[in-house]
């Protein structure tokens, strides 16, 4: 299960403005990948080129073969079914309840009775966690359990790709953290290709095997997570570490006077802060694309920050299983992985 998403090339512009250009990754087949972005620099249209409902003005999308940048309707109509998407409110019908909405894909797409409609429909509820709520209204359940349900609907056709649009707008951090590791979960059984889009940073740190950045109209970075996670690239640093000093402003890139004017201040990019472990699967196995903690920055010669890798007894999240075998990376001192793990 799970397909690879090949991008190359791909330009997108509204009324001669580009959004973004030549946005060239691969989505790894069955891999968790995030991508993020200041607001407006073109993710909800990135998702929206993938799954063919935006024409990009050039570049490809290959997924099995198919370009779905450039292909016929009839082929894309074909494509999409491979594809799950979980909209930011859910996009469930509001005068139907949680059963029907989860229903409608399968009594719309496909021939099969309302006998095993019943049966796929109650395991996917019972996957996101709703059962004893399958009669309810969306209106009458919190906004979490919205998306709970929409990723059930998401969920129905056994999309071998689901795209997750901002899954954790609007959720505290308590309801964020649940879904994390809901989603963590769904991949490892499903073993589907996920590619989140989101602002919240502990996410981006903590569920993705890759990261991605659009920032000023291209794609900055995409990449390993803890790539990511050590790059010295200025706007991944700030991006990564939320903070002002950096080369993201208010509403757009700062312009040379703003930057120099901080150099001139004195004022820095803040330390990389610690790497944490990768979210785990909540059975305690490893992730299907599991590699050990500190893999990547040992087979790159990258010391990671300083307490990289060490599990953090507050967290609520299950982190990788030691079993995963922690590499110990270049230069790592004193409790930097080697050993990482619950
Ligand atoms: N159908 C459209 N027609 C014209 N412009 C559009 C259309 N869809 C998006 N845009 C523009 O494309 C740019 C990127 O929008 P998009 O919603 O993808 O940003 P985003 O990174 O997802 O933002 P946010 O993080 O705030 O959700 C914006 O300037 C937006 O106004």
């Amino acid at each position: 299960m799970g397909v690879e998403i090949r991008v190359d090339g791909l330009t997108k512009s509204f009324g001669g403005a580009p959004v973004w250009r030549d946005v060239s990754l691969t989505l790894p087949s069955g891999e968790i990948s995030v991508l993020l972005g200041p607001s407006g620099t073109g993710k909800s249209v990135f998702l929206k080129c993938l799954v063919g409902l935006l024409k990009p003005d050039r570049g490809h999308i290959l997924i099995e073969g198919h370009d779905i940048a450039t292909c016929r309707e009839r082929e894309l109509y074909r494509v999409r079914r491979l594809f799950g998407v979980l909209f930011q409110d859910g996009a469930l019908f509001g005068s139907m309840n949680l059963y029907d909405n989860v229903a409608f894909p399968l009594r719309e797409h496909t021939r099969r009775s309302e006998n095993e409609i019943r049966s796929i429909v109650m395991s996917k509820i019972e996957m996101v966690g709703l059962l004893g709520a399958e009669r309810k209204l969306p209106g009458e359940i919190s906004g979490g359990m919205r998306k709970r349900a929409g990723l059930a609907r998401a969920l129905v056709l056994d999309p071998e790709i689901i795209l997750f649009d901002e899954p954790d707008s609007g959720l505290d951090p308590v309801r964020t953290a649940y879904l994390n590791q809901l989603i963590v979960d769904l991949n490892q059984q499903t073993g589907a290709t996920f590619l989140i889009v989101t602002h919240d940073i502990n996410t981006a740190r903590t569920v993705p095997d890759n990261i991605g950045l659009l920032y000023h109209r291209h794609l900055a970075m995409f990449g390993p997570r803890e790539m990511c996670l050590c790059s010295q690239e200025p706007v991944v640093r700030q991006f990564l570490n939320a903070q002002r000093v950096g080369p993201i402003g208010m509403s757009e890139e700062k312009d040379a006077d703003e930057l120099a004017a901080e150099a001139a201040a004195g004022v820095e990019l803040a330390a990389l802060p610690p790497i944490p472990l990768q979210l785990g699967p909540s059975n305690g196995e490893p992730r299907p694309s599991q590699r050990p903690p500190g893999q990547w920055c040992a087979d790159n010669d990258v010391t990671p920050p300083p307490g990289s890798f060490e599990p953090d007894p507050s967290s609520a999240a299950s982190p990788v299983p030691a079993s995963a075998g922690a590499a110990a990376p270049a230069g790592a001192g004193p409790g930097v992985a080697g050993g990482d793990g619950p």
